[in-house]
């Protein structure tokens, strides 16, 4: 049996950062796992580092559930972003080498693709809504099924998912966090003008999504979700913080726009009820801060009961190995809704090689031997670590608020 006998994290920032983790087996195989926690980056390495790694040398490669389960229930203080963010690393790392030892890409051991590929969503954003509307027809004509439309708002100097850059995004952008102004009520505004010039330039054969990024109350969600529904968005995302799920039944009350909550999430504690009440429509827990692929698909299981489906968060700040894993585990859950794809750069694909290619409107996670993907360290080692924060918002009279 493939043993491990070593492993380690790569810091790595080709422009922003990345933490990853390798595993090596006494077959000589090495697996990878994303372990990018964007903002505590380092919290996350240290974790493995000091308190994770001890523990796995000597263990059998192939016993991903006895590990997971022993990371999880042995270090005693269970869930939160930072433990599980290094378990996923673990899992990922784990699945990688048993398929490659297998000789067959991973989500063949998921149980084989239920598609032919899988739908992704580009991210259309911009100052106004002319320039926004602009961007999404780039997306369309550029294949994609899906965009999601984020503007700028009037009388504000800045917007969550509004980037100064036409392609990329990346909102960690400072070595101490950003302070921004927020509106709801202008932002209220803006939003169903937005759906409606989009909608008007783009017709109906496209999925359009939009981010609301934890900011509203529930009734606010309630009423945003309500203008929104003659344009029919493919999904509300984060309306309102998640933390008490009981919240989502008044923003359920007075809308039938679907909504996708998840991407904080790294337990299925976090969603159980949102799930089982139906709150939601899409679960958007991804493979690097939910615990990998061993717990994700327990989340899409208990998901399936109730007709929710996946949609997985695929910012730029999970690196191309999340992406990697994240695509076998999309073409291969029954229950699966669509991918968020925010493309990384040139400079981030150069560090992390990998098969996942986009075609009409697609990705597919290939056919190579495990995830698909590896990490150049010579490349990451050409670039150090750059502390970065998020930004934080508060509301025009210094009340702190959600970004
Ligand atoms: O839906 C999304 O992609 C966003 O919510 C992210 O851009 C999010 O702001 C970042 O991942 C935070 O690091
Ligand atoms: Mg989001």
């Amino acid at each position: 049996m493939p043993k491990i006998t070593s492993a380690k994290t790569i810091v790595t920032c080709p422009g922003r950062n990345f933490v990853t983790l390798k595993i090596e087996t006494s077959d000589g195989v090495t697996g990878v796992g994303d372990a990018t926690l964007n903002g505590r980056e380092l919290a996350v390495a240290s974790y493995l580092d000091d308190h994770v790694i001890p523990c796995l040398i000597g263990r059998d490669a192939h016993q991903i559930e006895d590990i997971w389960q022993y990371l999880h229930r042995g270090a005693y203080w269970r869930r939160g972003p930072v433990t599980m963010s290094a378990i996923a690393a673990v899992d990922m790392a784990l699945w990688d080498i048993k398929g490659k030892i297998a000789g067959l890409p991973v989500y063949q051991l998921l149980g084989g693709a239920c598609r032919t590929g899988v739908m992704v969503y580009g991210h259309a954003n911009g100052q106004t809504i002319e320039e926004t509307v602009e961007r999404a027809r780039e997306y369309v004509q550029a294949g994609y099924r899906a965009v999601r439309l984020q503007s700028g708002v009037p009388g504000l100097k800045a917007a969550y998912g509004v980037s100064k850059d036409k392609f990329f995004y990346e909102p960690a952008d400072a070595d101490l966090p950003t302070e921004t102004v927020w509106s709801s009520e202008a932002y209220m505004r803006v939003a169903p003008e937005l759906f409606a010039a989009a909608r008007q330039a783009l017709g109906w054969d496209v999925h359009l999504l939009h981010d609301v990024h934890h900011r509203l109350t529930p009734i606010e969600a309630g009423r945003l979700g309500r203008d929104l529904e003659p344009y029919r968005p493919f999904w509300m995302e984060d309306p309102t913080p998640a933390e008490n799920q009981a919240r989502f039944r008044l923003i359920r009350q007075h809308t039938t726009t679907p909504i996708a909550v998840g991407e904080v999430f790294n337990s299925i504690w976090d969603c159980k009820q949102l799930i089982e009440e139906q709150l939601i429509d899409y679960i958007r827990a991804t493979v690097v801060h939910a615990g990998g692929l061993t717990h994700l698909r327990r989340i899409a299981s208990f998901a399936d009961l109730y007709g929710v489906r996946t949609g997985c968060h695929g910012a730029t700040d999970l690196s191309p190995v999340t992406m990697a894993a994240a695509l076998h585990f999309d073409i291969s859950v029954p229950n699966f809704g669509v991918q968020e794809y925010m493309r990384h750069t040139p400079e981030t694909d150069a560090v992390f090689p990998h098969a996942y290619r986009f075609q009409d409107g697609m990705l597919h996670p290939g056919e190579a031997p495990g995830l698909g993907v590896d990490i150049d360290e010579a490349e990451a080692a050409r670039h150090p670590y750059r502390r970065a924060y998020l930004p934080v918002a508060r509301l025009a009279d210094g009340t702190m608020h959600d970004w």
